[in-house]
């Protein structure tokens, strides 16, 4: 009899911890959760790969380039080595130089998506973006590309970090094929942002798409909830 209330009893307990529990993907637990969307910078909404190329081809005119058209693969500087071993260094100069990060364009429709999104009810959005090592210039001028196009709320929301695997999130949009970390089970499904790099991609039955930000955003999120 006592140990039928004592599991009674631990049932009870276990039950309205889960009640109250704001743990996502069980559904009817938490009817009040928000949905968390991770969003990527470079090549989701600032155009790293226009940018690049423009300043690219101003400081070394005569050297040969790769048209966006013939963009391959995630890694630029990777493409330029194999065009002409030299190219890779030039390439990586070109990041590395003050204001390349300030002075991206934004990705069409990217900032008024973003300030959609971020007055969604029950919804939290993030920027989270990856600086290089070569640190002069690219976390400030994040910040400021952050503060310039999106405002200074915004920058309660950035999060820069090496490895996306670690933030936690619902969804995380990003134009990168490939996101690994140290967390084997990130707890974010990526969304992969077609680029002038990725779209060249088989279509994948597990990884889904997001074409532009002119394509269905807002089904994406609603679909999460
Ligand atoms: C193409 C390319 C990019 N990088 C750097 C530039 C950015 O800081 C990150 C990408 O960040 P994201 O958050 O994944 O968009 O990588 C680079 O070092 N080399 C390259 O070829
Ligand atoms: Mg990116």
């Amino acid at each position: 009899m006592a140990l039928q209330l004592r599991r009674t009893a631990r049932l009870r307990l276990l039950l309205r911890g889960a009640a109250l529990s704001p743990r996502r993907g069980c559904a009817g637990l938490s009817p009040a959760s928000r949905l968390r969307v991770l969003l990527d910078m470079d090549g989701v909404i600032a155009d790293f790969e226009g940018g690049f190329l423009k300043k690219y081809r101003q400081r070394y005119p005569n050297d040969p380039y790769i048209s966006l058209e013939e963009r391959r693969g995630f890694w630029v500087s990777t493409q330029y080595g194999e065009l002409r071993g030299d190219l890779c260094d030039k390439a990586i100069s070109i990041w590395e130089s003050k204001n390349f990060f300030m002075e991206l364009e934004p990705i069409p429709g990217s900032v008024e998506a973003v300030k959609e999104m971020a007055k969604m009810k029950n919804t939290d959005v993030f920027i989270c973006t990856s600086p290089i090592k070569h640190y002069a210039h690219c976390p400030y001028e994040k910040y400021a590309w952050v503060e310039r196009h999106l405002g200074p709320d915004f920058l309660e929301k950035v999060i820069l970090t090496r490895d996306k695997t670690i933030v936690s999130g619902d969804i995380l949009i990003d134009d990168k094929p490939d996101i690994f970390g140290v967390e084997p089970n990130p707890s974010w499904e990526h969304i992969l942002f077609t680029a002038c790099h990725n779209k060249h991609l088989p279509a994948s039955t597990t990884q889904r798409r997001l074409l532009s930000w002119a394509d269905d955003w807002r089904g994406i999120l609603e679909g999460k909830r």
